[in-house]
């Protein structure tokens, strides 16, 4: 081993490594998507009847405690496990080298249709602006077997292996990774979590479409509506459906945060007026155009012509980085100081993960289901906000 940080409990301890009590912390589970379940540092105390962990960082035969001041700001991202998902070096490796490079000025391999109607390969120039304030920085940890016992024992949905380990001990050396925490702080900041899905219509959407793709597929396999916001309303940032939806997301979080009704109702509407002329007019308009920009340029054929496209390496490639940033979340605070009416607002966008080329199938089955059910054109009884269909009327 060269240089790492690492995760162990005192039993994985080499001889002579023993952490002061200020190095040692627990985990607390935080929350889990499909593929990735997140934890949260807390420093550990005899209080409690939590086994205690500590970080190192290892560098040839030396194991340095870290403090836990320097950790607790952080959360702990653990991949389940599961197929055609990334582990988390490979997650941290994709994106140093895929992902963040979309973010700074420079150059990207695109493909185009030329004037004889064939796919050509074109370099394209990224905006001169660096939008690397809004990326998170992630740091890999080698976590040891005690620690993936005890994380596995709090979140039951992370495999004790995975099925190419299948001849390892169980369980192994696992690799996680350190990321900003963007928890809401109670009395102090909200968070609000959005994704910025398809931000441009899908380029095999038909041309009667009267809704985006992604309310088309909110209309073939609809999740929870009540916090469904058509990710177009994002952009545009106008309307009223948009102030209410994020005033909506602030007001949840103040409700548990507030001592008394009156102090939220006071906090609730500048909160979410800085939230939207950040989204609208500020940083976050700028980023969102970005995300945008990147979609439209990474795939700009859909895969459902994937077949005539060429080179195959640089579409596949394209394709699966147009599809990492139409996956992403975008994580809003809102810094707030409780009755001086300074909030300042910033934002991360999380869950970067460089999509496998395993899903190239699936993306296009789904496709191909949205358009099958006529999900881009069919009517529906319920109003989903779509802002193409806005437009269609207008
Ligand atoms: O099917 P989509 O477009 O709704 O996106 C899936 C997401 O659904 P949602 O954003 O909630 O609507 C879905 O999110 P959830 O698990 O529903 O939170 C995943 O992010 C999925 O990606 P992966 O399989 O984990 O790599 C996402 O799949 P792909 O982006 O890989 O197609
Ligand atoms: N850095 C963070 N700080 C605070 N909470 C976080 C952080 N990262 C993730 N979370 C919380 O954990 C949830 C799941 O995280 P994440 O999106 O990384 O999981 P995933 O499995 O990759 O999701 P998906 O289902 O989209 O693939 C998020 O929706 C968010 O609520």
């Amino acid at each position: 081993m060269s240089e790492a940080r690492c995760c162990l409990s005192e039993s994985d301890a080499p001889k002579g490594v023993a952490p002061d009590g200020d190095a040692l912390v627990r985990f607390k589970y935080l929350n889990q998507g499909g593929a990735n379940v997140i934890f949260k540092i807390l420093p550990w105390s005899t209080a409690g009847a939590e086994q205690p962990f500590f970080f190192v960082d290892c560098k040839d035969d030396t194991f340095l405690p870290v403090h836990h001041g320097d950790i607790t700001s952080q959360v702990l991202r653990v991949d389940k496990g599961l197929d055609k998902t990334l582990r988390c070096d490979e997650v941290v490796s994709g994106f140093h080298d895929h992902v963040r490079p979309l973010f700074v000025p420079g150059k990207i391999s695109v493909i185009a249709i030329d004037s004889d109607g064939l796919p050509t390969v074109r370099s394209v120039a990224l905006p001169d602006l660096d939008f690397t304030k809004h990326l998170m920085k992630h740091q890999g940890i080698l976590l040891y077997p005690n620690v993936m016992v005890a994380l596995i024992s709090k979140a039951e949905t992370i495999l004790p292996k995975r099925k190419s380990d299948a001849n390892q001990p169980t369980p192994t050396n696992r690799w996680g990774i350190l990321l900003p925490d963007m928890s809401p702080a109670v009395g102090s900041s909200v968070t609000i979590e959005v994704k910025p899905k398809w931000l441009a219509q899908s380029p095999t959407a038909p041309l009667n479409a009267v809704r985006c793709r992604t309310c088309a597929m909110q209309v073939a396999k609809p999740k929870d509506p009540s916090n469904y916001i058509c990710p177009l309303r994002l952009l545009d940032g106008k309307s009223d459906t948009f102030f209410r939806w994020i005033l909506d997301r602030v007001k949840e979080q103040l409700v548990e945060h507030s001592e008394t009704l009156k102090q939220q109702q006071q906090e609730e509407t500048p909160i979410t007026s800085a939230i939207v002329e950040y989204l609208t007019r500020g940083d976050g308009n700028a980023l969102l155009h970005h995300l945008r920009l990147l979609q439209t340029l990474l795939d700009p054929q859909g895969v459902h012509l994937r077949s005539r496209m060429y080179p195959k390496p640089t579409f596949d490639h394209n394709l699966r980085l147009a599809m990492t940033v139409r996956d992403c979340s975008l994580y809003i605070t809102a810094q707030y100081a409780a009755g001086t009416g300074s909030i300042k607002v910033d934002s991360k966008l999380g869950d970067l993960d460089f999509k496998s080329a395993d899903k190239i199938d699936d993306w296009f089955s789904k496709e191909e289901a949205l358009l099958k059910e006529a999900a881009y054109t069919r009517g529906i009884d319920e109003d989903l906000g779509c802002l193409v269909a806005e437009q269609l009327v207008a």
